[in-house]
């Protein structure tokens, strides 16, 4: 049996095209002028053998006019223009892609030209604005010219028409306004203009459009002087409105810094300056040119959910997305730039990727160059990175965190803490540098303040030993620290740990045996705080203080506050293990100790006393301030 073709019902195509493929309307006239585009390159590309086209590549242009009166846009280019009979297949028959069959058939010698449609649908875009498309048309080396008219839903009638030079002319007249639709926006001469430099700036030919403008003019009238008066008015001027040339497909040589600086404030509204700037140009499993910027300040959005990451997104100079996510891993979403691919498999809309193979690469790619840039910057410019730093620090100690840490090697040695010693942000190849040999561990203590953590008792014995410690003051900063566990095969060591590394077995064993000796007061002091306290114990970190508050098991006082702030009425089930630590060699534990025999109640309110200062130092609140200030006065009188 022959085998039968599928039909289409056009009509019914040509809804479902215009209705559910686009999810921006404006993105029409980017369609057209990417037609007007494919066309121009394409006599181009014919003018390079064939001498009677009579027309230089400074020549070329597209124009876009618009006609308020008539309520009509128009598009026109000096390419290549269309036969009747390619009216009839390009136009009349969708998803016919001549600019497609011109590609294939032109083959390897694509040098010179940059065809952008593929799909045979782009045009169709009219219709979601436009109540009737005319085109007229003369194709190169043709004397007559052809008229395409339809109003999208009826079909579309051709008939021959006068037109001088060879082109296309695209009078694009738009539906009547409607409710919450408001057609005729797109006939503001601002509105075209936001529209062309966006979508299209990076159209290689000119795109040319009236653009008006303000000028002094002298009036009739005399001032009391007797020079005329002046007065401003507007007229109209034809001005080129796109870039054309990307400054990223621009060589390294030809385009410095500053400029690039320039368009990265101008295209991402950044007051200023980035700390760097990153240019690639990448050949291989994809091709693709990326300009990154690795801004200097946070925008005031930016731990919100407002913000949006994600690099802008050109093929062939039309940008296809403004913010695609998925070029840009998480931890790096600070960047800002844009990526020019031509390898890149697009859906038909344009608004989407079809496969993310190549984004992948990208991504893969793009992360170690914004890592190496920042090591760069790090390693040669340590104030800027320390702005930087202050700006997205954040962000990288939560990269370190997410995903149960499986970025920590890649960002371990980007993170930086405050130093004990250097009194300022270092990295933590900076600190295992600087350990004297005996040390074991990475010392680090957490709190509110730089301020509280250098007066915290029991990290006495730690900076006598001259050893450094990490202060942690972001929320996140402990967490980062249990994530990575170790670096460069150095443990991590909070100054609340039992074991610290610092005692020698004798000094152990003394502790042990001071334990068993004064149980019967510990026990008593835990008993009296009636539960507050899951121990009471002997420290051996403590010199000049009397007390401190640690916590056992997994949940430290910082994690407990960072846990009350974030997870509501969960926190109740995520409370620290409070620990009182106590100084045996301390007068005030001796004090406490001759009391316990004679005066249980007065023993007991000591270890109140002692249990609120330790609260106190640790940067946790009272209970209840009021009974321990009254609880103070007793004890002195
Ligand atoms: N201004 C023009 N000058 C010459 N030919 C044109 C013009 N506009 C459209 N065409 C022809 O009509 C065809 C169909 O255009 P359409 O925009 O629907 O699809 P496309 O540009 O080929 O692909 P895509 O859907 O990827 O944009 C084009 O391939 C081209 O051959």
């Amino acid at each position: 049996m022959a085998k039968k073709q599928f039909k289409s019902e056009s009509k019914r195509l040509l809804d479902l095209m215009v209705n559910s493929i686009y999810t921006h309307k404006e993105i029409f006239l980017r369609e057209i002028i990417s037609n007007a585009s494919d066309a121009i390159d394409k006599l181009c590309y014919i003018s390079l053998t064939d001498d009677k086209v009579g027309l230089n590549r400074d020549d070329f242009k597209i124009t876009v006019t618009a006609d308020k009166e008539n309520r009509t846009i128009t598009v026109s280019d000096n390419g290549i223009g269309m036969t009747a009979e390619e009216l009839e297949q390009n136009l009349g028959v969708i998803a016919k892609s001549g600019s497609l069959q011109f590609k294939k058939d032109i083959g390897d010698k694509k040098e010179d030209v940059d065809i952008i449609g593929q799909f045979g649908v782009g045009f169709y875009s009219a219709f979601m604005v436009a109540s009737k498309v005319t085109v007229v048309t003369r194709a190169y080396g043709q004397e007559e010219a052809n008229m395409w008219v339809s109003t999208g839903s009826d079909g579309y009638t051709i008939t021959p028409c006068e037109k001088d030079s060879a082109g296309t002319e695209i009078i694009i007249a738009l539906k009547e306004d409607e409710e919450g639709e408001s057609y005729g926006e797109f006939l503001e001469e601002h509105e075209l203009h936001r529209i062309i430099k966006k979508y299209s700036d990076y159209i290689r030919w000119p795109i040319v459009m009236d653009v008006t403008k303000s000028r002094q003019v002298e009036t009739d009238e005399t001032d009391k002087d007797g020079s005329k008066k002046k007065t401003w008015e507007d007229y109209t001027e034809k001005e080129v409105v796109n870039s054309r040339v990307p400054i990223w497909q621009r060589s390294r040589s030809e385009v410095s810094d500053e400029e690039c600086m320039q368009f990265y404030k101008e295209k991402f509204f950044d007051m200023e300056d980035p700390v760097s700037v990153i240019r690639i140009s990448a050949e291989g499993a994809v091709t693709y040119k990326a300009m990154l910027f690795i801004p200097a300040k946070a925008p005031y959005d930016y731990y919100t959910r407002e913000y949006k990451s994600g690099l802008q997104l050109y093929t062939s100079g039309v940008m296809i997305m403004e913010t695609c996510a998925d070029l840009l891993p998480e931890h790096f979403r600070f960047v800002r730039g844009i990526v020019d691919s031509q390898d890149l498999s697009l859906n038909i809309s344009r608004e989407m990727l079809q496969h993310d193979r190549q984004l992948k690469v990208i991504e893969t790619n793009l992360e170690k160059k914004i890592k190496a840039e920042l090591k760069r910057l790090l390693e040669n410019d340590y104030d800027k990175y320390a702005a930087f730093y202050k700006s997205f620090g954040l962000q990288l100690k939560y990269g370190i965190v997410n995903g149960y840490g499986a970025n920590r090697d890649l960002l371990s040695d980007l993170i930086m803490f405050y130093s004990s010693k250097a009194e300022k942000l270092i990295t933590l190849a900076d600190y295992v540098k600087n350990m004297p040999e005996d040390q074991k561990y990475i010392y680090y203590a957490c709190g509110e303040s730089v301020q509280k953590l250098d007066k915290l008792p029991q990290a006495e014995n730690v900076r006598e030993k001259g050893y450094e410690i990490l202060y942690l003051t972001d929320d996140v900063d402990e967490f980062v620290v249990k994530t990575l566990i170790r670096f460069e095969e150095k443990e991590f060591r909070s100054v609340n740990d039992d074991d610290l590394g610092l005692e020698t077995e004798e000094e152990k064993k003394e502790t042990e045996k001071l334990e068993t000796e004064n149980k019967d007061v510990l026990d008593f002091i835990k008993e009296s705080l009636g539960g507050k306290i899951a121990a009471a114990k002997l420290s051996h970190k403590l010199k000049s203080h009397p007390v401190c508050l640690t916590a056992q098991g997994g949940i430290s006082l910082e994690m407990e506050r960072y846990f009350a702030a974030t997870q509501g009425d969960m926190a109740e089930h995520m409370k620290a293990e409070r620990v009182l630590e106590l100084n045996a060699g301390h007068p005030v534990f001796q004090a406490l100790k001759s009391t316990f025999p004679t005066d249980k109640e007065k023993a007991a309110k000591y270890a109140e006393l002692l249990y609120g200062q330790a609260q106190l130092i640790a940067g946790v609140s009272l209970d209840d301030p009021a009974h321990f200030a009254e609880l103070v006065s007793s004890l002195m009188i």
